[in-house]
């Protein structure tokens, strides 16, 4: 689903390149822990499969396609495969939680019946079915993260990249999110999770790939955080 094949990555007027020769494959519906240090990459990591960025050397392949080449009016239709959560919710302020996961559908075209069944549905998975009407702002950290968890997956996409999504929010309420994205892999999505959260790493023993300074330092099944912050 996703395939890094020798990939570096170095910005403009930087001497250090951000990634190094980065070689590897994530299967479809694989969950996969992205680890390392502040600075390491990992953003890198996750703006080259969103096609924001084009490797400096080597290929990225998501489902299949070298985004490298996409002409820029087929980078919508890579990015409508992909759904994505941050640290920092990123939803609409002033509109309710069906707003906030309707919007995503509204502005790439679905129709009204669709809209109608498929955020009803989302909101349901993440545990949000009785919070429809309420405004996002009135809702706890964890809510507001399932509500873009739900806006995230609404149209259904492939992948999910989910970059440090436990990241302002207490152990708890991790660890209900974690069950949340859980859930969406076993229904066959491809999870990506870029993190600091060694309680989590630890707890779920997934496939952990560690990057250090720009390299794949390790790429481990059922791993751990493996090293000190
Ligand atoms: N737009 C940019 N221009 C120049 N250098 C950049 C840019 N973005 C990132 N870098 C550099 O690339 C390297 C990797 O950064 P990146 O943001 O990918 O790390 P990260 O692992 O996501 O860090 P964090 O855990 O703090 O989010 C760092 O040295 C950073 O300073």
């Amino acid at each position: 689903m996703i395939r890094f094949d020798n990939v570096s990555k170095k910005y403009p007027g930087q001497t250090r390149a951000a990634l190094r020769n980065v070689t590897l494959d994530i299967d479809t519906g694989e969950f996969v822990f992205l680890v390392g240090r502040s600075g390491s990459g990992k953003s890198t990591f996750v703006r080259l499969v969103l096609r924001e960025l084009r490797p400096t050397r080597g290929a990225v392949l998501v489902d299949g396609r070298d985004t490298s080449g996409l002409p820029a009016w087929r980078v919508p239709k890579l990015r409508r495969q992909i759904g994505t959560v941050f640290q920092d919710f990123r939803l609409l302020p002033g509109k309710t939680v069906r707003e906030n996961v309707a919007f995503a559908l509204q502005v790439t075209g679905y129709s009204r019946r669709d809209i109608r069944t498929l955020v009803p549905a989302s909101l349901e998975m993440v545990g949000l079915a009785d919070k429809q009407d309420r405004l996002t702002d009135e809702l706890s950290g964890g809510e507001q993260q399932r509500v873009a968890i739900a806006r995230a997956v609404v149209n259904r996409p492939k992948i999910l990249i989910a970059d440090e999504p436990t990241g302002n929010l207490d152990p708890t309420t991790s660890v209900g999110i974690m069950k949340v994205l859980d859930r969406i892999n076993r229904l066959g999505t491809t999870v990506v999770m870029a993190t600091h959260d060694s309680t989590i790493v630890d707890q779920l023993r997934k496939r952990v790939i560690e990057l250090d300074d720009g390299d794949l330092v390790r790429d481990q099944g059922k791993g751990t955080y493996g090293y000190q912050a």
